[in-house]
């Protein structure tokens, strides 16, 4: 059987490389340094290049990162990257009183992920967004604010469907697809200029 291409993802969540793992386990060797990388202020794409750039220094060789949003409509996109301040400061029933007096409950997930070849090699970004809703929080409690965010198309939040369902169309799902198109032709790629070498 060949051997997996190996890929290390740097973070500090656990249930992030639990899922990281169910994605591309059978695909890839994933490795982990967990790091709590510091994180700017800016755009997800901006947090995201930047916790790259720092992990590539790290790792001192091949890295990927992701950062993780939950925007709400009636706020323009706020919280988004900072959704972890107001997870940790206000808990999910705080995030859910957030939207009282506004009708629109609009929200938008979403997962930066960012890749760098190595220190000095420029991050490249695959996004995945997913559009739903906040509600009252439903289901398990124990990843962020799964219990509150409910996709369009389905009767349930991240927290109260099966994860493996989840992992069909999640925001993390549409990034990492991404990921590994790209790293699949890469690998194509290295393969037929070894041939012509
Ligand atoms: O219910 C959830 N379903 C998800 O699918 C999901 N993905 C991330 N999160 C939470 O949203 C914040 C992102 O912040 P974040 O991207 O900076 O992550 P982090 O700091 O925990 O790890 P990392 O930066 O070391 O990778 C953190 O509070 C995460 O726990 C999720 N919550
Ligand atoms: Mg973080």
């Amino acid at each position: 059987m060949a051997t997996k291409q190996k890929l290390l993802f740097v973070t500090g969540n656990k249930n992030k490389l639990s899922e990281m793992q169910d994605l591309l386990g059978d695909h890839f060797q994933l490795d982990n340094i967990s790091i709590d990388l510091p994180e700017i202020q800016g755009s997800s794409i901006e947090v995201a290049r930047e916790k790259c750039r720092k992990a590539a220094e790290i790792a001192k060789g091949p890295v990927y990162v992701e950062d993780s949003g939950l925007g709400f409509g009636a706020l323009n996109g706020l919280p988004g990257p900072y959704i972890k301040w107001f997870l940790d400061s206000v808990g999910i029933e705080g995030l859910v009183k957030m939207l009282d007096g506004y009708t629109d409950k609009s929200a938008i997930a979403s997962c930066t992920v960012a890749y760098s070849a190595g220190p000095g090699s420029e991050p490249i970004i695959f996004e995945g967004i997913v559009k739903g809703s906040i509600v009252d929080p439903l289901g398990s409690r124990h990843f962020g604010w799964d219990p509150i965010f409910k996709p369009d198309g389905y009767e349930d939040t991240y927290a109260s469907m099966d994860v493996a369902l989840k992992n069909t169309f999640s925001h993390r799902f549409l990034a990492v697809s991404k990921l590994r198109q790209y790293l699949e032709k890469e690998l194509e790629l290295r393969k037929s200029l070894a041939v012509m070498e």
